[in-house]
This record gives C-alpha cells, structure tokens and sequence, in this order.
C-alpha cells in the first residue's frame, strides 16, 4: 500500500511536470507566434522609406513571383508568378548518362547510349555481343528510342554537349527554385539501377556539388540577394531516410537501438513523418553541416556493382516560408514552398549485385518499394484515370480512381504521394549506365511512363488583411488566455491532487509511526508488568508456602477434631475424679477430658455450642482462605494446588 501511494504521489507529480511543460511548450510557440506577428509590425515599421509596390491582395491567391538569380530585380512575392504554368501538369523527365568508372574500364566495356542534343533523343544499342547471343536467346536486342525533356550527356568530358554537376542544376534545378519561390511543392528524384550514378547526381562530391546542395547554396543566394526587401524569409531541413521500410531520421544522432519514425496523415499537412527533425537554418553552412550529420547517418553498403551503394532511399526536404507585409494596406502574406530531393536506392538484380544476406534482403526491400513506385506512376500516368480526373468525375468516383493507385504498398509512395500525384511539380532524373542495355532500357520505359503523369501543383499562399490578423491575434490572445486558465486550472488541479497524495502518504506514514511506537510501548508496558507480577509472585511463594502448611495443619488440626467428636475417649472414673475438681468444676489442663465419654453424665459439663462456633468460624475462615488462594491461582497463574476432597483450590 504504502508503495502503490508513493507510486500514485510520484505519477501525479510527473503528470503535473509533464502537463505543465506541454502546456508551457505551446504556450511559448503561441506567444513566439505573436511575437513574430510584432515582429513583423517592427519590419515593416523599420521599413518605412523603402518603396513597396501597393498589393492587390485580390491577386494574391496564386498569381504570385519570387525573386530569382535569373531576375536581378528584387521582385514581391505579390506579384505574377515568373515560373510558366504552361506545362505545370507534368512531371519533368529528364535522363542523365554517366561515365566509366573503374569497372567498366576493366571490363573494356563499351557505351550504348547515344543522345541528339538538338531532340534531345536518346538512343539505346544493342551491345556488341548481342546480336551472338540473340540468336541463342529468346531475348532481342534492338536499338531503342525515347525523347524526354533533356537529356544530358554525361559520358565524355571532351564532347562539346557534356552535361556537368552545374548544367544539370541550370537546366532544371534553377526552374525548380523558381517555382519554390513561386509558392509551389516541388519534387526532383533520381531513379536508376545501382551504381548509374543517383547520389553523384544528387549530393555529388565535394568538387562537384550535385543537386541538393546547389538547390540550397542557390536558395541562400537569392534570399541574400533579396535582404532589404520586405519579405521575411524562414528555412527549415528535414533529411531521412527510408531503410527497410522503415523511416530513420538522418538528423538525430546514431544510437544503438533503431529510432524508426512513424508515418501520419492530417487534413492540414498530408502524409507526414511524425517527430522528424526539422531543423531551423540560417545560412548555406548551416545546410551543408546538416548535410553532413545526414551522410554520415546514411545506410551505404559496398556491393559488386557500386563501392558505396545506397541502400535506402533518402528524401532531403527543404522547407521555405516566405512572409511579407505591406504596410499601405497593413496585410501579411505568407507562401509555403516545400523542396523534396530524394536520392533512390538502386534498383538491383541479385544475381549481378551477387548480394547474400542482409544485402540480398535490403535488395528485396528496395526492388518490391521501386516496384511499387513503378505501379503507382503506371495508374498515375493511365490515361483514363488522366481523362477521369479532366472531367472532374463526382467525388466518390474520383476517390474510387484514386484509391486504385497503390500509394500504401510502400513507404516510399505513401510519403511521396503528393509529390507524385499531388499538389507538387515533380521532376525525375533517369540515371543510366552506359554499358548495362536490360537495366537502361527498364530505366528509361520506367521514365517514359512518368512523362504522362500529371499533377496538380497550386501556389500555397494565404493572405491576411490586418483586420483579419487583428482578429487572428485577438483569438489567439483568447486561446492563450483560455489556455493559461486551463493550465493554471490543469496545474492546481494536478497539484491539489498531487498534494492530497502527499498528504494521505504522510498521514499514513505518520500512522504507521505512531502504530509502531504504541506497539512499542505496550510491550514496554507488557514487560514491566510481567516483571512485576514474576515478582509478586516470588515474594507471595513463601507465604503461600506457609499458607499450605498452615491449611494441612488445620486441616489435620480439624480432622482430629471431627475424629474426636465423633469417637470421644471414655476415661476411668477414678482417673475423672482424680483429674477433675469437682468444686471447681475446670477441666484441667493436659488431662484428655476434652474427649469425653459420650455416655457419661460429665458430657454436660463440654461446650459444644461453643465448640461447633469455633468450627464454624474455622469453616468460615478456610472458605474465605480457599476464595483468596482461587483468586491468587486466578490471578498470578499459580499452579493449581488440590484441596484433600479433589476440589481445585
Ligand atoms: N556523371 C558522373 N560523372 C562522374 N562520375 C560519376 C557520374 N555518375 C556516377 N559517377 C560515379 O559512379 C559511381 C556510382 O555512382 P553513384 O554512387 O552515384 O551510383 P548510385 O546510382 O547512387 O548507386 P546506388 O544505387 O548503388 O547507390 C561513383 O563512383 C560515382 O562517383
């Protein structure tokens, strides 16, 4: 009892300090809130003399621009987007082919892959051997055609078309930025099998920076670009990977037990992942030491066909929010624009990755989740469910429609369902190797099929007039008073339950003690007694010894009477006379005249009235003796002592 009180004082003490540090928590981001909201006041109040275009807070919605490093203007968010909307449906696809690397060389490999920069075509050869082997085989080799939005040839440094780190971030990463500063999602992925060259074209080296971290420099540089317009800018980093189908953040520090995130939907957010770090930056060299806490926290393997393969898929998600107020009309603006940058792991065949073990089953795990992206960008990109989605079907049809694309059969699609089929522009990079002909001709039917698929990306902007932030403030100067109420309400009560804990554990300590000590003091008390009693008892054992003795003589003393009564002594008559004085008429002492003849005349002359009294004093006397000795027994435990007739004494 006395532990479940503690346990119960000591849980409601937690709740207490739990509770009350949630409360706080929100407490502060509300009152952060509203100190961004004066901040904002203070920003606009500092930015007085400098010319602000006067918003037409009707255009607002989605005809927004951002500025650019194409733009030398410093350019309001309020106005036209800069990004055309002409092709904004599609996702851009794009394919990259990549140089030998040291294994190619060896093998004295040879490039399939040709590109027309002028179509921007891409031609797949059957290799050398084929045209041996397909005579052998079932399988045909044959020149293969596909034209996407750019291709870039990687290959040989010395052409004159070679695509470097730069180019391919200018092509497209740069029109990417764009529309983030638009106010659009966006979405680039890189897809290929092993060792095509994804991470390169993604987070590429040191020397030759690739997507992800130009996208960021680039981001810095415009905001810098942009510091003394009136818009405030807030960057936020987010980097995870998926690894076994498992989602690890890539920002916390490794520890030995798996930290693995849990994957939620909300109305407001979309598909999220819940308690992932999203860490505020400042600057590039705050990205790029993140950067690199994520590579390091990165699953990479060494396998036959890649030296640092990546053995789980990595989304990079950069966040920016871009605030501005006008003072003229007193109104705030806010444009949210989300950055996914996801580096696949590669698609692998067993065989050729010669994998075993848990390289084999981190194989499976990525081929079944890139199988699955590859049956969500086939409905994605089913013209029906495309003409479906023009006619805008009624709801429960088009959810029908929706809900036949397998977003759930992987993480990876879960998460990126809105990047693939949403409220984003999306970009695929198709990475392929220049030797591999069945692995490049699954890469580049798998981009050709992504080509077809639309999204619809919207700008994601809210406009606030100042009544409408004055209202805004006032609910929530009403919630946070509501909230201090219920946080004291929520402290006092948690305190007074805690405290009424505390006090029924102390009350019953304090009565445990006082028990404990009242025990105490009546075996004190016992003993004392004890002791007394054993020696009243000893200083009673030899009067009680006496008091025996005493009774046994009386009562022989008493059985010689009755004897004598009964049976007097007769004595001779000249003995009576010389004995008794008849004159005197005494009975003389030492004579046995006390026991008399009981047929003589001298019988007269003994009192028995007298005698019988004594007795019945001495009766008396005994009953009275015997009550005290039961008493005594009674009283001291005395061992019972048996009176002449049985009787219990
Ligand atoms: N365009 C390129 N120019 C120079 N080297 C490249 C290029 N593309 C790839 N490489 C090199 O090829 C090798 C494999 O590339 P990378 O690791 O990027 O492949 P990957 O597709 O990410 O593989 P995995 O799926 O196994 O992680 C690396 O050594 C990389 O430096």
């Amino acid at each position: 009892m006395f532990a479940s009180l503690r346990l119960r004082s000591e849980a409601a003490l937690e709740d207490t300090c739990s509770a009350f540090l949630a409360s706080t928590a929100l407490l502060q981001l509300l009152l952060l809130f509203l100190a961004d909201a004066a901040d904002s006041d203070l920003d606009a109040d500092e930015m007085t003399d400098r010319s602000l275009t006067t918003p037409d807070l009707q255009n607002y919605q989605s005809t927004a621009s951002a500025p650019s490093l194409r733009s030398n203007r410093g350019v309001e968010i309020m106005d036209r987007p800069r990004s055309s909307d002409g092709d904004a449906g599609n996702v851009k696809v794009v394919v990259r082919v990549r140089k030998f690397i040291k294994r190619d060389i060896e093998k004295q490999s040879k490039c399939i892959v040709r590109m027309v920069p002028e179509t921007q075509e891409t031609k797949l050869l059957p290799p050398e051997f084929a045209v041996e082997d397909s005579k052998n085989s079932r399988k045909t080799y044959e020149e293969k055609s596909f034209t996407f939005d750019k291709s870039f040839w990687s290959h040989n440094e010395e052409d004159p078309h070679f695509s470097g780190q730069a180019d391919v971030y200018g092509s497209f990463g740069e029109e990417f930025l764009d529309h983030n500063f638009d106010g659009y999602h966006t979405c680039i992925f890189a897809y290929g099998q092993t060792g095509s060259g994804k991470s390169y074209t993604m987070m590429g080296t040191p020397d030759e920076p690739g997507l992800i971290p130009r996208t960021c420099s680039g981001l810095f540089e415009r905001i810098e670009m942009e510091q003394n317009s009136a818009i405030t800018y807030k960057v936020h980093v987010s980097y995870f990977e998926i690894y076994n189908e498992h989602v690890k953040d890539l920002l916390t520090p490794k520890s030995n037990s798996p930290n693995y995130l849990k994957i939620r939907e909300s109305k407001s957010d979309g598909v999220y992942v819940q308690n992932l770090t999203d860490e505020p930056v400042r600057n590039y060299e705050d990205i790029v030491r993140l950067m690199k806490v994520g590579d390091m926290n990165r699953t990479t393997a060494s396998t036959k066909m890649n030296d640092t393969s990546s053995r789980s898929h990595a989304v990079f998600t950069l966040t920016l929010k871009q605030i501005q107020h006008d003072l003229s009309s007193d109104s705030t603006i806010e444009r949210l624009a989300r950055m996914r940058l996801v580096d696949l792991a590669g698609s692998e065949r067993a065989g050729r990755t010669e994998a075993t073990g848990q390289r084999l089953r981190e194989g499976s795990n990525i081929n079944q989740s890139l199988s699955t992206l590859g049956r969500v960008i086939a409905a994605l990109s089913d013209p029906k469910r495309q003409a479906a989605s023009r006619r805008s079907m009624p709801q429960n049809q088009s959810r029908r429609r929706a809900e036949m694309v397998p977003y759930r059969d992987s993480v990876l699609t879960w998460l990126l369902k809105d990047s693939l089929g949403g409220n984003s522009k999306t970009a695929m990079v198709a990475c392929i190797s220049p030797t591999d002909y069945e692995e490049t001709l699954s890469t580049l039917r798998y981009a050709d099929q992504a080509k077809r698929i639309r999204t619809k990306a919207h700008v994601n902007q809210d406009a606030v007039s100042a009544a409408e932030r004055d209202a805004k403030i006032m609910e929530m100067q009403e919630t946070i008073k509501n909230l201090q109420m219920s946080v004291n309400a929520a402290t006092v009560r948690k305190r007074d339950e805690a405290d009424r804990a505390r006090d029924e554990l102390e009350d019953y300590q304090r009565q445990v003690t006082k028990m404990q000590r009242a025990m105490e003091e009546s075996r004190a008390v016992s003993e004392v007694k004890i002791r007394a009693l054993t020696m009243e008892v000893d200083e009673l054992r030899p009067a009680n010894v006496a008091l025996q003795v005493e009774i046994e003589s009386l009562r022989r003393h008493l059985a010689l009477a009755v004897g004598e009564l009964k049976n007097p002594i007769v004595l001779p008559r000249e003995l009576q006379t010389e004995n008794y004085d008849a004159t005197d008429d005494e009975y003389e002492e030492g004579s046995d005249s006390g026991v008399g003849d009981s047929g003589s005349d001298d019988e007269g002359d003994f009192d028995h009235g007298a005698f019988q009294d004594d007795m019945d004093e001495l009766m008396k006397d005994l009953d009275l003796f015997k009550k005290k000795m039961k008493d005594d027994k009674q009283r001291w435990a005395m061992p019972a002592f048996q009176g002449e007739d049985g009787e219990t004494a």
